[in-house]
Formats: structure tokens, C-alpha cells, sequence
């Protein structure tokens, strides 16, 4: 469903991401893990339209994407939530989530069934459509943040670190939010430092370092990777 091929991306002269290729089949869950500055972000930025690539390919269900802008990216069905969790504060929860909606703004029909559907998934942000989203809890923003890229109505999600900063119980919360949208259908690529919970809900798993693949397999095989903390985790 999307291929990554001999993927590169650089800052200038640091090569952030160093020739990596991995495949997601559709209604997987795949974790991306790494240390810090293994180059993660890096590869879902380029993914989503926001770095250019500096070499390889990226094809979404055979068309190429390498060189599409984040709103190309968006259309093409995958939408990205960024790990810096961007909320638009002064604008309440509802008109948040609208604009998640922008390339079906000539389907307002369409868009409210997809908001009736995110509100019975994500009830508290329903309880709270009217209130401005900067009065909302970090775990609630990182909700809305996740609903809104679910209005775009895609069929790849990807995920940069949605629990960073959270406290374990939203932690919780959210990894079962992300089995709840697996289960719908969607194909997930989650990128997340908390390994054991990533790895609890992934198929497979990729890991990173100094911006290549160093281990990939099933969930189940990474886990048992016994030197993979020390060696590729940093912990
Ligand atoms: N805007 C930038 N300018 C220059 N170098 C950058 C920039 N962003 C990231 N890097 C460098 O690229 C490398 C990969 O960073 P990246 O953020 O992709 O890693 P990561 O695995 O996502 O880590 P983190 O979890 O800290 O975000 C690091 O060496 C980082 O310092």
C-alpha cells in the first residue's frame, strides 16, 4: 500500500535519513523505533509532503508521492499527525476538526457523517465542540489533533510520537484509540519511543538508527530481540 524505497533525507550536510525501504500492507500497524535523532520525524515528515526527499521514492498504492506537497500527500489518502501536536487554540474544538476537513470542503454531507462517526469515538472532544481548543488537556489536544486528521477521511495515518509528555493513564488511552482505528480498517505507521507499548499493538516493527533500518520483523520478533534496548534504544 505505500512502498518506501532507498529513502534519503538531509539537512544540508546531515544526512538525517540514509537510504531506508521498508512497505506497509494495508490494515497494518507498523511501529517505527528509535532513539532520539535516529531519524524517525525526519522520515515521516519527508512521507507527509513536508521535507523534500533527497534521493529514493515514496509510491502510495503505485502512484508516486516522492515529490507531493503535504496538501498532494493529504488527498492521495494519508494524513499525518506531527509530533508537536498543533492545535489551533483560539478556534474551538469543532471548528478545529473542520479543518481538518479542507479537500472535502465541497462535501459538507460527507463531513458531518465523518464528524458523527469521530464524535462517538472520541466523546470527550463531543463534550467539549464548543469550548476553545487551548482549554483542552494535553492528552485531549493530542485526541483532537488525531480526529482531526481523521477528517481528511484517510487510509494511511501516520503518528509521530502520540504520546510524548503524556501521563500513562492518557497514555493508555490513546494506544487503545490507536487499536480502536486499527480495528476499523486504517493502516497506521506509529512512530513512538515508548517500545513496549508500540510494540503491544504493532504487527510489525521497524528500528531505527543514525537514520537507518537496523531490525525489522514482527512485533513478536523485535521484542525478543534481547540486545535491542542496549543496542539500537539507548536504554
Ligand atoms: N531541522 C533540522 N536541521 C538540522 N538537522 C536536523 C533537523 N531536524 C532533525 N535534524 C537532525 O536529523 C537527525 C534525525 O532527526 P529526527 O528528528 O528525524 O530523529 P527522530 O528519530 O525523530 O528523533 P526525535 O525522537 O528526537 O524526534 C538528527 O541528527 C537531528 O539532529
Amino acid at each position: 500500500m505505500l512502498d518506501i524505497a532507498d529513502l534519503s533525507v538531509s539537512y544540508g550536510a546531515i544526512r538525517a535519513v540514509r537510504g531506508i525501504s521498508f512497505t506497509l500492507r494495508a490494515g497494518e500497524l507498523v511501529s517505527l523505533l528509535g532513539a532520539n535523532g535516529a531519524g524517525k520525524s525526519s522520515t515521516i515528515k519527508c512521507i507527509a509532503g513536508a521535507l523534500k526527499a533527497s534521493g529514493g521514492s515514496i509510491t502510495l498504492e503505485g502512484k508516486a508521492i516522492t515529490s507531493a506537497s503535504p496538501e498532494q500527500v493529504v488527498r492521495a489518502g494519508l494524513a499525518t499527525v506531527p509530533e508537536t501536536r498543533d492545535v489551533f487554540p483560539d478556534l474551538t474544538v469543532a471548528e478545529n476538526l473542520m479543518l481538518g476537513a479542507y479537500i472535502h470542503r465541497r462535501d459538507p454531507a460527507g463531513n458531518r457523517e465523518n464528524l458523527e462517526k469521530l464524535n462517538a469515538l472520541f466523546p470527550r472532544l463531543a463534550e467539549r465542540s464548543s469550548q476553545p481548543a487551548g482549554t483542552l488537556s494535553g492528552g485531549e489536544q493530542q485526541m483532537l489533533v488525531i480526529a482531526r486528521a481523521l477528517m481528511s477521511r484517510p487510509r494511511i495515518l501516520l503518528l509521530d510520537e502520540p504520546s510524548l509528555g503524556l501521563a500513562p493513564s492518557i497514555v493508555e488511552r490513546i494506544f487503545e484509540m490507536i487499536e480502536t482505528l486499527k480495528k476499523s480498517g486504517l493502516t497506521i505507521l506509529l512512530v513512538e519511543q515508548n517500545v513496549n507499548q508500540a510494540l503491544a499493538v504493532a504487527d510489525r516493527a521497524f528500528v531505527m538508527r543514525l537514520g537507518a533500518i537496523v531490525a525489522s520483523g514482527t512485533a513478536e520478533e523485535i521484542r525478543s530481540t534481547s540486545d535491542l534496548s542496549a543496542h539500537y534504544l539507548g536504554g
